[in-house]
């Protein structure tokens, strides 16, 4: 069946995607446990856990395989004790899936681990193309003091895995204020994937 073609305008400071056919946000309080600080979670989640932490809008088209799901995340800028805004990460439960993440305005990275535990991070900086290869955990990471937003497309059959983190305690390392700039640091709680674990996620590719 043919779909119609369209065109879709991005507001490069507030990630506005017209014609968008989907919309979520994250607020504080959803995000509890992924930061080192804990306590100071707590403080901020007492203080304001109502606070949108980001915006996801996004065009899914109807098809199952082959189409393309596309659209913006807006993160606001902010820190958890010296530990930067983050999205939850994920990997895509049909884990070959690959994305990218085009910089719209504002700095921050993608921090990227493969299943076997290797890390890698790249800078996003308006006008950047991030490519995000199939197999990659990935989450973003605003390092900024200005909203960080991004364009992103990836294909429509990817699903996204939240527990893949949760099951590791975490991603191997957390970005952190350092002076003026970030730096990764060993998370303390990681527990690396067991090759039994590994096999699991590279067996969900299609
Ligand atoms: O799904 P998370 O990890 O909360 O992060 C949101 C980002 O990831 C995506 O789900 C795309 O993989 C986008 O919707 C958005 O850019
Ligand atoms: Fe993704």
């Amino acid at each position: 069946m043919l779909v119609t073609p369209s065109a879709h305008s991005i507001d490069p400071q507030t990630g506005a995607l017209a014609g968008n056919t989907g919309r979520y946000q994250k607020r504080l309080s959803d995000l509890r446990g992924l930061y080192a600080d804990s306590d100071a979670f707590e403080h901020a989640a007492q203080e304001d856990g109502e606070r949108v932490v980001y915006t996801v809008e996004d065009v899914r088209p109807e098809a199952s395989a082959g189409d393309l799901i596309f659209g913006t995340t807006f993160m606001e800028p902010g820190r958890i004790g010296s530990e930067f805004f983050m999205t939850r990460g994920h990997i895509h439960a049909t884990a070959n899936r690959p994305e990218t993440y085009y910089g719209e305005s504002g700095s921050g990275l993608m921090l990227m681990e493969s299943p076997d535990g290797q890390t890698n991070i790249l800078e996003v900086h308006p006008r950047t193309m991030v490519y995000v290869p199939p197999l990659w955990i990935h989450r973003s990471v605003n390092t900024g003091n200005t909203p960080l937003v991004m364009s992103f497309c990836y294909p429509v059959d990817s699903g996204q895995d939240y527990e893949v983190i949760a099951r590791s305690g975490g991603m191997a390392v957390r970005i952190m204020a350092d002076g003026n700039g970030w730096a990764s640091v060993p998370n303390t709680g990681y527990r690396p994937r067991t090759q039994t674990e590994v096999d699991a996620i590279l067996a969900t590719q299609a």
